[in-house]
């Protein structure tokens, strides 16, 4: 999408940001505390320039130009009183909250009063297509991201002058403030703050974002003490997980060894695991371990890593132990994200959270932490940072965890479910797509009840040719009754939660039965206002054999899948908005399978019916082989016509449904695609 340069501020969607106006960018100088990179885009350092050109050069910039990073910041001018962002929204800036070496940020305050930080970057510094699309990158990026532990990302807007990042406010500084304050921390609180990091960074490499700049300036805390990552300004996202990065770039005090090789190492996640290693060492020690005042002996200092522990500032053993493996010099010895929590260090006292006494004084009472009580505290600082712990083995305690706490998108990855709307549309993993349920399963119930077969209405084949035939017949003034038919509202997947990355598809139909499509294929449907459950298991493509039992008295086999089932019905009432309103239960009806893309998620239901939730929020169903479609509006309002007439019209009846004939050529097509 192509930004325009105007009043008011304009929401930063696209890939492209406006021209900046016409002021020349400023070289910069060479500085410890900023990132390497912020040379490499203002100096036209390109990646993969050897070490000894980027050295040569930074040193003689540093020689030749004593200019602050303020120089870069400052030409971000203060925003307006008040900024109005395309969308309607009116944010009033509040007081400037601190400057890196590329932004400045200001607190803004929306009309409910909530208060957020505005990441401001000045047009100016983002002329070359490179630098922006750097900056396009860094949004993409944070965009993309949900963790407790890693700044919120809300928006992002510009006017001629800045371009916004609008981020979740941050309002007691960082890690490098308090590690300025208090000189040393204590290894109890510093484990506390390790277990957030590790669970960001470990969100992030699950994702295939490498951040790059870790540091203890890029991690703030929040209004309640907790940590959060943010700048992602230099991060990258790997296309592999086996796939390596060349750039010179981090922080001097934090850069790992292989980087400094850059062309001829590369490097990968192993460079964060490098950083955990120095930030636990500064908060410890009371500096970073290779810190000098020329940043080349830093640089010949971590080639060889040479770095002790002074005797005047005793740290533990194990922390000696964990801190030595995390800076190896070889990145395959460092422990991997998934191992750092199993180091005997973490066993210490573990205090259950960080007051705002700690940003001014040791906190009291922090060592005197019983064994038991520290286990507790480690045990759920792991579950707040989205560590699971492979303790829980009861897959409904599992799912509590993972579907109450506040992280949709790790849990959900790949969610469209109606009330998720931010993740939406993301990324469809190939695995997940054309998922079809294909049973491996061969157990069956005690069951008291009847068993039956239940078989599948075949119509993908007379749905694809009755929508094609209908076209061509749709300005025909005669029509057949058959090509009128009469139209009931079909059944619906009204919510729906996607688990299938452990258990399956858990859903709810507009009658208000609820299914799981577990991953073998398995379908549990527990009808509404009845005792009774169904187990639907599937025989060869068609149908399914289908056990009755009673939900009161289930077989004790049953119990734990009736428990998942009723788990998620708890969590869809609770968190997810309808899709439409109640019809009645007409016939046992529930999910064959469903295909996930970028566009749609399109359901089979097993009376032949076909429903496509598309990323709009616009919702069409194909029932009668094709015959009749309903739309339910994202408004939830629903009409169900002969597909004729909508056809015919080239809309629906009652509703300018956006795109709507384009639409059902992609419902045609993703039918046609099934045969
Ligand atoms: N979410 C936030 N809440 C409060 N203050 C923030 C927040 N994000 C950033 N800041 C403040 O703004 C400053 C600059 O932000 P940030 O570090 O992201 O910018 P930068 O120019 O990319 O930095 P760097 O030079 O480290 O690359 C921070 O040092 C901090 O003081």
């Amino acid at each position: 999408m192509n930004l325009r340069s105007s009043q008011p501020l304009q929401p930063l969607e696209g890939d492209h940001l406006n021209r900046a106006s016409n002021v020349t960018p400023i070289k910069a100088s060479r500085r410890k505390d900023l990132p390497l990179d912020y040379y490499n885009y203002y100096n036209s350092q390109r990646p993969g320039d050897n070490h000894a050109q980027v050295q040569q050069q930074q040193h003689h910039q540093q020689e030749k130009v004593k200019k602050k990073k303020e120089k870069l910041s400052a030409l971000c001018k203060t925003p307006p009183s008040v900024v109005r962002t395309r969308k309607g929204i009116d944010y009033r800036r509040g007081m400037f909250l601190g400057e890196g070496g590329f932004a400045r940020c200001f607190q803004m305050k929306d009309a409910q009063g909530k208060i957020y930080a505005a990441k401001t970057v000045a047009k100016a510094l983002i002329k070359n297509e490179k630098t922006k699309t750097k900056l396009l990158l860094e949004i993409k990026i944070h965009k993309s991201l949900k963790h407790p532990n890693i700044v919120n990302f809300v928006d992002c807007f510009e006017d001629d002058v800045n371009v916004y990042i609008l981020l979740e406010i941050c309002p007691n500084q960082s890690l490098m403030e308090l590690l300025k304050t208090r000189k040393r921390l204590t290894e109890p609180e510093v484990r506390l703050f390790m277990v957030q990091i590790i669970g960001a960074i470990k969100y992030l490499h699950s994702r295939r974002v490498i951040h790059r700049d870790l540091k203890l300036g890029n991690i703030f805390f929040d209004p309640d003490m907790r940590l959060k990552i943010g700048d992602f300004g230099l991060a990258t996202v790997l296309t592999s997980a086996e796939s390596r990065r060349y750039t010179i770039c981090g922080t001097p005090n934090y850069i790992a060894p292989e980087v400094l090789g850059g062309k001829q190492t590369g490097h990968s996640f192993e460079v964060d695991i490098w950083a955990i290693g120095i930030m636990m060492y500064a908060l410890l020690v009371g500096k970073p371990p290779f810190q000098a005042k020329d940043v080349n002996v830093i640089y010949e200092r971590i080639k060889c890593i040479e770095f002790l522990f002074p005797s005047d500032k005793p740290i533990s053993e194990s922390a000696r132990v964990l801190i030595t493996d995390l800076l190896s010099l070889d990145p395959t010895k460092r422990p991997s994200i998934n191992s750092i929590l199993d180091y005997a260090w973490f066993k210490g006292p573990f205090p259950s959270k960080t007051n705002e006494e700690a940003l001014t004084g040791t906190p009291s009472g922090v060592n005197n932490i019983s064994n038991t009580q520290s286990a507790h505290n480690f045990a759920s600082a792991k579950n707040q940072a989205g560590i699971y712990t492979p303790k829980l083995k009861n897959p409904v305690e599992i799912l509590k965890t993972d579907l109450e706490s506040d992280q949709p998108r790790t849990v959900l990855p790949q969610s469209l479910s109606p009330g998720d709307t931010r993740a939406k549309y993301q990324e469809v993993p190939a695995s997940l797509i054309n998922q079809d349920g294909r049973s491996t399963r061969k157990f069956y119930f005690n069951s008291k009840f009847a068993k039956s077969i239940i078989k599948l209405e075949k119509s993908l084949s007379d749905t694809v040719h009755n929508l094609r035939s209908l076209r061509s017949r749709a300005h025909d003034s005669e029509l057949t009754a058959r090509e009128l038919p009469s139209c009931e509202h079909p059944t619906l997947i009204s919510k729906w939660v996607d688990y299938s990355n452990k258990y399956g598809f858990s859903y709810q139909l507009n009658n208000d039965d609820i299914g799981v499509l577990f991953n073998d294929g398995t379908t549990i449907l527990k009808l509404h206002n009845s005792d009774r459950f169904l187990e639907l298991i599937p025989q060869d493509g068609e149908g399914w054999s289908c056990i009755e039992n009673s939900v009161s008295h289930p077989p004790s086999q049953a119990r734990r899948l009736l428990e998942i089932v009723d788990f998620f019905a708890k969590y869809m009432n609770s968190n997810l908005s309808k899709v439409s309103e109640n019809e009645e239960r007409k016939d046992i009806v529930f999910l064959r399978r469903y295909t996930r893309t970028s566009d749609y998620i399109m359901f089979e239901m097993t009376n032949g019916t076909f429903q496509f939730n598309f990323k709009d929020h616009h919702k069409f169903c194909v029932s009668k082989n094709g015959l009749v479609m309903t739309h339910v509006s994202p408004e939830r309002a629903i009409q169900t016509h002969p597909t004729v007439l909508l056809l015919e019209q080239g809309n629906f009846l009652t509703a300018d449904v956006p795109n709507c004939l384009e639409k059902i050529a992609i419902i045609e097509a993703a039918i046609r695609a099934k045969i």
